[in-house]
């Protein structure tokens, strides 16, 4: 794991920028703030800056990294909420906010999606009523099983962030990196190529979306459009490779929950069932604590997270999550404008 410490003297730079900002801004959301967060971002103590960059270029530690020593008063923050739809404004944890923005711009602009957690760029990870046996980051009580974040995606993050607010019963979110598994050449060679297939998830299915009617910078019709194409990508599935980039240490996308057993295939089938149970091998664990930061390199590093029972009390475990693209730019054509974040 690559691990950043956040020391004491770091801290109090930390806190009066926070200070200074929260007074300004109420949600990271905000067009003002999303203008000037990289900007802001080179305001953050050195350290910090070069080692998250250092995480960006080189690429140490098979893709992990964990940012400890943000300091947070669990006394202080406000009971978990029951669903991610309708944030209040100003956001109680607008601190905690702004500090997750900031050290995710120095990795790359972070992104949402129109037909995920109704557009918000910064999403909410708790359980949720009812969602007790999904595959979501909303479950609870199911093994959220392993995957690459988006991973049927084209346009999928290059780095997922966690942040996490409370999570009083440890629980583990789960990773493994690909940079710990050998492949035949035979094998490898099958995985570059394009075999496979990587449906939705449904966090992005038109049933997950709440009844708020969230205004996202487009006309109604465009998100309908926006469902209507996660929609094709499910009856008409493109075949994708699982392996991309340099085959001596490949990058990879894969949900083996949501990819199909193609029949017709048993030669890619074997490649595919020999990658995941190499994964399963080499899964990890961290059970983040209140302030850490963990930063996966969604290329290298999949992930996901054990079973628990949520209580439902206000107390159950709480992390935001941002999804960090390199290049906004690769994107241009399922977003509104140059600027806009959020990708229908
Ligand atoms: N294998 C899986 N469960 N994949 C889906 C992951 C959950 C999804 N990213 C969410 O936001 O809820
Ligand atoms: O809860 C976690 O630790 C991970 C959640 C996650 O992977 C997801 O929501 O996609
Ligand atoms: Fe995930």
């Amino acid at each position: 794991m690559y691990r950043i410490m956040i020391e004491k003297d770091e801290m109090q730079v930390i806190v009066s920028q926070l200070d200074k900002l929260a007074s300004i801004y109420s949600t990271v959301e905000d067009p003002e703030f999303l203008r000037n967060v990289t900007t802001y971002a080179q305001h953050l103590p050195i350290k910090l800056r070069e080692a998250l960059n250092v995480f960006r270029l080189y690429e140490p530690e098979g893709g992990v990294c964990v940012i400890n020593g943000y300091q947070i008063d669990v006394n202080q923050l406000v009971k978990t909420p029951t669903h991610w739809a309708n944030k209040p404004v100003p956001s109680p944890t607008i601190r905690e906010d702004i500090f997750f923005s900031l050290c995710a711009s120095l990795l790359g602009d972070y992104i949402g999606w129109a037909t995920q957690q109704d557009g918000y760029l910064l999403h909410d990870i708790f359980p949720i009523e009812g969602h007790e046996q999904e595959q979501l980051g909303s479950g609870s009580e199911c093994l959220l099983t392993w995957h690459t974040e988006d991973a049927f995606h084209p346009y999928r993050t290059d780095y997922l962030g966690l942040m996490c607010l409370k999570n009083p019963d440890d629980v583990e979110t789960t990773f493994a990196r690909m940079n710990n598994i050998k492949l035949s050449s035979k094998y490898a060679a099958i995985l570059f190529e394009k075999r496979f297939i990587i449906r939705p998830d449904e966090s992005h299915l038109k049933k997950n979306r709440s009844s708020s009617e969230r205004y996202l910078g487009a006309s109604p019709d465009l998100l309908e459009r926006s469902y209507e194409r996660i929609n094709q990508m499910n009856i008409q599935p493109e075949k994708v490779a699982v392996l991309f980039g340099d085959p001596d240490e490949p990058y990879l996308r894969i949900d083996p929950y949501f990819m199909d057993h193609i029949e017709d295939d048993e030669e890619a089938m074997e490649a595919l069932n020999y990658l995941i149970n190499e994964i399963d091998n080499q899964i990890e664990s961290v059970a983040l604590q209140s302030g850490d930061i963990l930063f996966l390199d969604n290329y290298k590093v999949i992930h996901g997270r054990k079973p628990f029972k949520a209580k439902y009390d206000g107390n159950d475990r709480w992390l935001k999550r941002l999804n960090i693209v390199r290049d906004l730019r690769k994107s241009r054509d399922a977003r509104v404008n140059p600027e806009s974040r959020i990708i229908f």
